[in-house]
């Protein structure tokens, strides 16, 4: 297996540049926005929705949330604060107390897609630019792929932390998707019943500080695969979401949890709602941590818009695809925001 550089080992290093294998082209570097006549005040964070609150509300909320941005926090979502709170410290200890020699015999294989272990670079192919980060990938559903000895063992906790995360998450994304499919008018397990059993990882991301933030992205702009992701974020600001043409940095919200529709909910519910394009941005001086729960469907699940929204006046907006043949292609071409969705496109 080649040898994969460590972002924190060059962070650590004290290095004063970045190699350039890290660099950005221009036109992916981070600035402030993208628009070419930026609105005058763009929103300053996603929206927010408070799961307590009526049901009628929350529809109402969650469906404008998904047609204009496709991301938004969640806050008194039933998840228990201190869970949040365990597997941010869990991952941070495993990043900085773990001995390098120790965390290597994680590593996950960089040559296949989405390998578990411990990883710091998305993509195989060499040419690609490499994002400042490291990463921890656990795969957590169905139970069949969960195998906890593949986890770090210290803290002691580790392992019960994660898997009792990945079931609070998941029973979270069934929640919001029958909200969503509510939403919509569809029946509440429709959206679900397309994705069918969710194929779930547990990516722990940790971007060390960077001697030259300008230049490089702590994670590409790209849009999630699957069909809905849930994400938590420390106390460092980090994560981009893409509106209207304005990179909007997301502000980290104790407690809460941000909510990213992925590109297969984009094309169950036929355009109607929209994956989030997204971002991390990389900074000189403090690391950062996230934790993001990916809900994907079986490989072998064929997604096509639901029947429900399709009709003569609303013909179908994209081709149907074996979510096998969508992830495969995600990983060779790269994800160039959102190319893979959109390759899926019909002509209207
Ligand atoms: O670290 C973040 O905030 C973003 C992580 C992310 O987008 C991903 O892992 O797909
Ligand atoms: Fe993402």
């Amino acid at each position: 297996m080649e040898a994969i550089t460590r972002v924190q080992r060059l962070a650590e290093a004290g290095i004063r540049q970045v190699p350039p294998q890290y660099i950005q082209p221009l036109d992916q570097r981070p600035i402030k926005s993208k628009s070419e006549s930026p609105s005058p005040s763009p929103p300053n964070n996603i929206p927010l929705i408070d799961l307590s609150k009526q049901s009628e509300s929350i529809k109402c909320e969650i469906g404008q949330a998904c047609r204009e941005w496709g991301a938004f926090h969640v806050i008194n979502h039933g998840v228990p604060l201190e869970l949040l709170h365990q597997i941010r410290s869990v991952g941070r200890s495993f990043f900085e107390q773990c001995p390098m020699p120790e965390k290597l015999k994680y590593s996950c294989d960089s040559s296949s897609a989405a390998s578990e272990g411990y990883g710091s670079k998305m993509l195989a192919n060499d040419d690609s630019v490499l994002d400042w980060r490291d990463y921890f990938d656990h795969h957590t559903l169905p139970l069949s792929r969960r195998n906890p000895s593949n986890w770090p063992e210290s803290p002691p906790n580790y392992r019960r932390v994660v898997a009792e995360y990945s079931d609070k998450m998941e029973a979270l994304a069934v929640k919001i998707l029958k909200y969503m499919s509510e939403s919509l008018g569809l029946a509440p397990s429709c959206i679900k019943d397309a994705v069918g059993d969710f194929y779930q990882n547990i990516t722990i991301s940790y971007y060390p500080p960077c001697p030259q933030p300008e230049l490089t992205l702590g994670l590409q702009s790209h849009s999630d695969m699957g069909a809905i992701t849930l994400l938590i974020q420390d106390d460092v600001e980090g994560l981009q979401v893409l509106k209207d043409g304005d990179w909007i940095t997301v502000q980290p919200l104790a407690d809460a949890i941000v909510v990213l529709l992925a590109d297969q909910t984009q094309i169950i519910t036929n355009g109607e709602y929209i994956s989030s394009q997204h971002q991390a941005i990389t900074n000189a001086s403090k690391a950062r941590l996230s934790v993001a729960t990916f809900h994907d469907p079986a490989k072998t699940v064929k997604i096509s818009p639901a029947s429900e929204l399709v009709s003569k006046a609303s013909p179908p907006r994209y081709r149907g695809v074996v979510y096998k043949d969508y992830v495969s292609s995600w990983y060779t071409k790269g994800p160039d925001g959102k190319r893979n969705l959109d390759a899926l496109l019909l002509d209207s």
